[in-house]
């Protein structure tokens, strides 16, 4: 007999129910529009640039600060091309589960409602405090999900749980109130005014 899997699925209701607010540029469909950075986050990205995650010349000059509730999340998604392929998030407030899916590109991968299947790669605890730097296919290839859930179940999946302190298999982390700063680098941005009318 085949075994259940009775692991729960993740619910995902739109691209994500967090508050989000853009520093530094505001994406638009031609582009991103430039915007000043305000000093408060200076200090972040000053020690993002120290790390010389970039390669020779390339600086920070983009924050997105994303808040999340528990049992809010985002659904999977890459960052596209607008960004650099190196990006830095730091977590403050709550840990979370960043998950990592695979997608299936052509139509032999839909399932019978026509939607693109996803397998799951890997998770990573994000611990609060800590700083995640992601590159190469974790940007390119491999889609990121947090999962609108109000508690995560810590398992073997996590790719992380050797260096993560104080947790074990088993254990069930209850999520408070998450701030994000994802601290990226924009190649153009344009200095065009929308016009409003
Ligand atoms: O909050 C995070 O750590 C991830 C946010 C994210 O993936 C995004 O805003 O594109
Ligand atoms: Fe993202």
């Amino acid at each position: 007999m085949q075994a259940v899997d009775k692991t729960p699925r993740p619910r995902w209701t739109q691209l994500s129910n967090r508050r989000l607010i853009n520093y530094g540029g505001v994406p638009h469909p031609k582009g991103m529009i430039a915007e000043d950075i305000p000093s408060w986050l200076n200090h972040y990205i000053a020690r993002i640039n120290q790390l010389n995650v970039y390669e020779e010349g390339i600086k920070a000059n983009h924050v997105l600060v994303n808040e999340y509730l528990p049992g809010q999340g985002i659904m999977p998604h890459l960052d596209g091309p607008l960004f650099y392929p190196t990006i830095t998030t730091i977590s403050c407030g709550s840990h979370t589960v960043l998950e990592y899916y695979e997608q299936t590109e052509d139509e032999t991968g839909l399932d019978s409602n026509g939607t693109l299947v996803r397998h799951h790669k890997t998770s990573i605890l994000l611990e609060p405090r800590s700083l995640l730097i992601v590159k190469d296919d974790m940007y390119h290839k491999y889609l990121h999900a947090i999962a609108e859930a109000e508690q995560d179940v810590v398992d073997e999946r996590l790719a992380n749980l050797a260096v993560v302190s104080g947790v074990q298999v088993g254990d069930v982390l209850n999520r408070q109130k998450r701030i994000s700063l994802t601290i990226r680098h924009v190649p153009k941005t344009s200095k065009m005014k929308i016009k409003i009318f």
